[in-house]
């Protein structure tokens, strides 16, 4: 992306931001409150318009070719998205159905078991809120993305689910070359997982926390 900006009406949350990723690269988001996280991500996703700028992926400019990049992009935002009175099985098998990419219910299964989702029969609501975000991720998984944009993955989840969602993220990234930008204010779990951190906003608490840790911190604007 290039010199992205966005405004909100007078309000200019993203000033000018500049940056690349590269394949199997997992990079983090840090910033305060209201910093333009979110929003970034949901440019990235094709979910909102930038007021300038240009973005690229896989060489196609997003004014082109959104509807096509929308194919390869997996985005799962803050908020829990799914259906809670079906089983996961009925969740997965629905965003199948919705997903550009045609996945056997074996395939389904797998992406849930590879991230430790084993409730393959209950309904959702009576899932733990990590279990839920396992399920949020494997929808996101269904159309097989090269770029995985995750906005606070992990929040409110035990240390368990977060330490086995952050092996599941290197994998995806190591083994199958999938770029993956994440946020979360969590600095241990940035730490462990991502390879450099991009930090939005100008409060600068988190940049110097990162740095004393000796991760590679890079400011946008
Ligand atoms: N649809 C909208 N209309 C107007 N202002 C908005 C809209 N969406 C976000 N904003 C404002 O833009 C700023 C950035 O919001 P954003 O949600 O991107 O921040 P964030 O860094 O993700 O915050 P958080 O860590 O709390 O999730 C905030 O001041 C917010 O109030």
């Amino acid at each position: 992306m290039i010199g992205v900006q966005k405004r909100y009406r007078r309000k200019s949350v993203l000033k000018y931001v500049s940056f690349q990723m590269n394949e199997g690269e997992i990079v983090g988001l840090v910033g305060e409150n209201g910093a333009g996280k979110s929003t970034l991500l949901q440019i990235l996703a094709t979910a909102m318009e930038p007021t300038a700028g240009e973005l690229r992926l896989n060489g196609k400019r997003y004014e082109d070719d959104f509807k096509q990049l929308r194919q390869i992009i997996g985005y799962v935002p803050q908020d829990i998205s799914v259906w809670e009175e079906y089983t996961v099985e009925e969740n997965m098998r629905f965003f199948e159905k919705l997903s550009w990419k045609r996945r056997s219910p074996e395939e389904c299964r797998k992406l849930c078991l590879e991230m430790q989702l084993t409730q393959w029969k209950e309904p959702v609501h009576s899932l733990s809120g990590g279990m839920k975000r396992k399920l949020n991720l494997a929808i996101s998984l269904l159309n097989d993305p090269i770029l995985l944009l995750l906005d606070e993955p992990t929040v409110g989840i035990d240390l368990k689910s977060k330490t086995e969602i952050g092996s599941y993220l290197l994998d995806l990234a190591k083994k199958e070359g999938k770029m993956i930008l994440y946020t979360s204010h969590d600095m241990d779990e940035i730490t462990n997982v991502c390879d450099r951190v991009y930090s939005i906003g100008e409060d600068p608490f988190y940049p110097s926390l990162l740095k004393e840790r000796g991760v590679h911190v890079e400011q946008l604007t």
